[in-house]
């Protein structure tokens, strides 16, 4: 039978290249140097063999995928009937490592020839081409599929991972017979044989890539691995005669690629010289300027590399985007501002620049950072900025030829689209681009809009529950790269997902791991992350406490009739449709940052017109009644919030011991900012404050007035959610968490706005919980589900908090009025939190116990959210412990129940 091309084929498929070796025949020479690395495998024989990238990073692993055959097997195997998972894990093995056990196949295997019966375990897999079953002579193939064939039952899937078809009855002669260039019929489609896929390409998903994919990414290994070589080799001395013809270029790189500390980027491969100088220009080295190189960070010269072979197309063919993913503060910013600097005014190609325009969008309080950090780092005269603001119109940019850098924050992008798309920029940069959520959203699609090629994202917030989005950010800086949405989601997210469930099956979860250890492996080409860790020595100590608030006598008594409430009740019920918990929960958390907020949210309900039919009247029944008579709630005592005592003792303490140092104090709410701010007043604090009402224009202005040395204000209050991100308040070197947000991401964010580069005192963060109440059960899940977090991304889902089964909501609306410290009793810590268990009595006790704490460094600086194994190392003891060493914890632990406390970087520590 002639058939036409299939698509892979006219694609150049490389599952479909391997010359197919029939089970029964051997390929000696492959064997011969199997044979070589370990004798015991000579009984294997080689059926496939494909390159792979994997195999080219990884020098011990081989490009050969080992398959016993028919006859093989049955040398070694004995009369039982296990010959089907024999191959399976022989496959699954397929390495050339030598200390890879492939020898270790079970030796009592055995298969009696005339077995009918195989077990439902034997699975292979088949690339095929199908079509609709037809009697025409010349077929045409309508496509490439994946066939598995699992005990006596077939499913063709298609390369989006789809289910074209399914048989099952067949017998297993059938089945064994199953080679190159067989046709059958398998739910009303015909097949033809292409070739044998290993069970490693099938559970890794590379079987469902058509070919342009993995050669493309597999290209940049060799790019990867080649040397620096000598640049003054090429540079210098014109090879050839059509080099001497284009002397007219700049053949000498801008700066000494020789000199000492010099920062040379990766030289391009032939392919891309093919490609992109087709003018036969001279290789030119492009090398950092040392002006910039002497101020930047080893991690930071790594991360320019890596930009630089990204948007230069080198790690992956055709591919020109980039995610750095660097945790806070470690500087992407320099690291950007570096690349632009470079590419503007060097290339590979006679020196000739790569790039002439860059757009950089960003949030709106982020625009004058741009401006401020390119200033810094490059002064005024290398090049010339322009920030769009309310007196610097896009237009003038549109004007002008001075200008090589657009900075914009998203909204003013999307009202000035049109003017945007007019201008030609070379490179796009999205800060803080965790936000380029799915293409649905609109700022989302008017960045796909413009076609920049190069594309880099940055963000320091991970992707923290949801795979779509991890595919929207991938396929933005590198369109196409996964294939469409459909069939990533069934060759990766729905797998990944349902290996996560509780109920998933072995072979589930086995299958899922493999997909999300291959979608790490190909998105990590283009993608770069690394933790905290590589800046902390550069930064000074940093000590953290989880400080325990023992609820005042108003709150309790509050939150016992909240609990008491008949919407409380109706949600323990579980009739959760219509459940009132959200309402319930934000009840509690407003009651432990202060009553009053729970007050004026009665009084609101009272007045509007809904209240008869709101869920809240139940809540708030006879709610006011416990409040005293003529309460005010802008007369509000501290004495009335077991937190608000503390902040105001914490505030006093390092009024009176540091007093040159300022703190930062962080509320996700603004009526709680409200309370803090006239806090501040009540003490004659000075203060400034930045939350979602404050003009973008004014941000900047008020976060340098806030850095400044001369600067009167001792408190910055922040609203994290509304414009943490990005923000460098380094002038702060105490920060108050005083609420919790469900999403440790916020938390974090905001952590890291003072323990960044640039800080010069010893920061003191201070994370405020109400003793044995929701905030605690809140902070509990923040560490818990950190245990959980996924392969490419964390799947646990944090930032949405709508979904309770009626278990949790039990947990949730409990008061544990009795214990010190909810946290530590989940920890199963041996101690008592008394006083041997602080860090003054660590030298007494054997390292291996649990409450041991201060010798062990912390496992990791990452800015993960901790999880629980971590917080048992940190040290903690009880407020009523009576030495401590800490002056500020000592001043406030009337109020206080229980600490933790990690000092980070404690060498050099207070
Ligand atoms: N090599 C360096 N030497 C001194 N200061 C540096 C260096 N690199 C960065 N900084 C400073 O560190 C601070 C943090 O840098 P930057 O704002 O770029 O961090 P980031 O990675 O963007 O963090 P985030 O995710 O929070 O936005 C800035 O004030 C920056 O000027
Ligand atoms: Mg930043």
């Amino acid at each position: 039978m002639r058939r036409s091309a299939a698509p892979s084929q006219l694609q150049g498929n490389p599952f479909k290249k391997p010359k197919f070796i029939p089970p029964a025949r051997s390929n000696p020479s492959l064997n011969e140097e199997i044979t070589k690395l370990n004798p015991d495998i000579k009984l294997l024989e080689v059926a496939t063999s494909k390159t792979f990238l994997q195999s080219q990073n990884d020098p011990r692993k081989c490009s050969l995928n080992l398959l016993p055959t028919e006859e093989s097997a049955r040398e070694i195997n004995h009369g039982d009937n296990y010959r089907g998972k024999y191959c399976f894990e022989a496959c699954a093995m397929a390495t050339l490592d030598p200390h890879h056990t492939v020898h270790s196949a079970p030796k009592e295997i055995t298969v009696s020839k005339g077995q009918e019966e195989e077990p439902a375990s034997l699975v292979k897999y088949f690339s095929v081409v199908w079509c609709k079953a037809s009697k025409k002579k010349h077929k045409k193939w309508e496509g490439d599929a994946v066939l598995i064939v699992k005990g006596k039952s077939f499913t063709l899937k298609n390369l989006e991972g789809k289910d074209i078809g399914r048989g099952i009855g067949y017998k297993f002669r059938e089945l064994e017979k199953i080679e190159e260039g067989q046709t059958m019929m398998i739910g009303g489609k015909e097949i033809e044989v292409m070739g044998i896929i290993s069970p490693d390409d099938f559970s890794s998903g590379r079987c469902f890539q058509l070919g342009g994919k993995s050669p493309a990414i597999s290209n940049f290994c060799q790019a990867a691995k080649k040397c620096f070589s000598n640049p003054l080799k090429s540079v210098y001395k014109p090879s050839s005669k059509e080099n001497r013809q284009n002397s007219f270029c700049n053949c000498k790189p801008r700066h000494d690629p020789c000199a000492p500390n010099s920062l040379v980027m990766l030289r391009p491969d032939s392919r891309h010289q093919w490609m992109f100088n087709k003018n036969c220009f001279p290789l030119v080295d492009v090398v950092i300027d040392p002006h910039l190189v002497c101020h930047l960070r080893p991690h930071q010269k790594e991360g320019i590399r890596f930009l630089y072979e990204c948007v230069m197309g080198f790690r992956v063919n055709d591919r020109y985007g980039a995610i750095l993913a660097d945790e806070m503060g470690l500087g992407k910013t320099i690291q950007c501002i570096s690349l632009i600097w470079t590419l503007q005014c060097q290339g590979p190609y006679g020196g000739k620049p790569v790039i002439k325009k860059t757009l950089i969008v960003t949030p709106g309080s982020l625009v004058n950072n741009w401006r401020k950090e390119f200033q810094k780092w490059l002064g005024s005269e290398r090049i010339k900025i322009f920030a769009v603001g309310q007196d610097h119109k896009i237009e003038e940019f549109t004007k002008s030829p001075f200008y090589s850098v657009l900075i914009i924050s998203y909204e003013m992008l999307l009202r000035s689209l049109d003017q945007v798309k007019n201008i030609k920029f070379d490179l796009l940069i999205c800060d803080e681009g965790h936000r380029l959520k799915n293409s649905a959203v609109k700022t989302t699609a008017a960045l796909i809009s413009l076609s920049c090629e190069k594309r880099i994202i940055l963000t320091g917030t991970p992707v923290q529950n949801d795979l779509q989005e991890f595919f929207a950010l991938i396929d933005f800086v590198n369109p196409g790269i996964l294939g469409p949405l459909s069939s990533y989601r069934k060759i990766y997210e729905e797998p990944i997902i349902l290996s996560r469930q509780p109920s998933a099956s072995e072979e589930e979860k086995e299958l899922g791991e493999r997909r999300a250890a291959e979608l790490t492996c190909l998105t990590g080409l283009f993608i770069l992350r690394r933790t905290q860790e590589v800046i902390n020595k550069y930064l000074p100590p940093k000590i953290e406490n989880v400080v325990f608030c023992q609820p005042a006598a108003l709150q309790i008594e509050l939150y016992r009739k909240l609990l008491n409430s008949r919407a409380v009740r109706f949600c323990l019920q579980g009739l959760l449709e219509n459940s009132p918990h959200l309402i319930c929960i934000g009840a509690l958390k407003k009651l432990c940052n202060h009553p009053c907020l729970l007050f004026n949210s009665i009084k609101e309900k009272e007045c509007s017109s809904t209240w008869d039919k709101n869920e809240e009247r139940s809540l708030y029944e006879g709610l006011i009644n416990v409040f005293p008579a003529d309460y005010n709630p802008f007369m509000f005592t501290e004495e009335e919030s077991g937190k608000l005592q503390v902040l105001s003792k914490l505030l006093a303490v390092i009024r009176e011991l540091c007093p040159a140092e300022k703190v930062v104090l962080v509320s996700n709410y603004t009526q709680t900012l409200n309370i803090l701010q006239e806090v501040c007043k009540r003490h004659g604090y000075a203060y400034t404050r930045l939350d979602g009402q404050t003009p973008v224009s004014q941000r900047q202005q008020i976060v340098d007035s806030f850095n400044s040395k001369y600067s009167s204000d001792f408190i910055f209050l922040l609203s994290s959610k509304a414009g943490g991100v990005g923000l460098n308040l380094i002038g702060g070197s105490h920060l108050i968490l005083y609420d919790i947000d469900w999403n440790p991401a916020t938390d974090i964010q905001a952590m890291s706005r003072v323990w960044r580069d640039g800080q010069k005192h010893p920061v003191h963060i201070y994370r405020l919980l109400t003793t044995g109440t929701i905030e605690e059960k809140i902070y509990q899940r923040q560490i818990s589900k950190q245990d959980l977090s996924g392969a490419v991304v964390d799947l646990t889902k944090t930032s949405e908090h709508t979904q309770f089964s009626v278990e949790e909501l039990k947990n949730l609306f409990t008061l544990h009025e009795s214990s010190h410290c909810v946290t530590h009793d989940l920890l199963d810590c041996e101690c008592t939190g008394g006083k041997d268990h602080t860090g003054d009595a660590l030298e007494k006790f054997p390292i291996s116990r649990s409450c041991q704490l201060g010798p062990h460094p912390q496992k990791s600086h990452s800015l993960k959210p901790l999880s629980m194994a971590q917080l048992k190392q940190w040290k903690h003891f009880s407020g009523d412990h009576l030495s401590l060493t800490d002056p500020f914890l000592e001043r406030i632990r009337e109020n206080v129940s229980f600490f933790f406390q990690n000092i980070t970087n404690q060498t050099t520590a207070i």
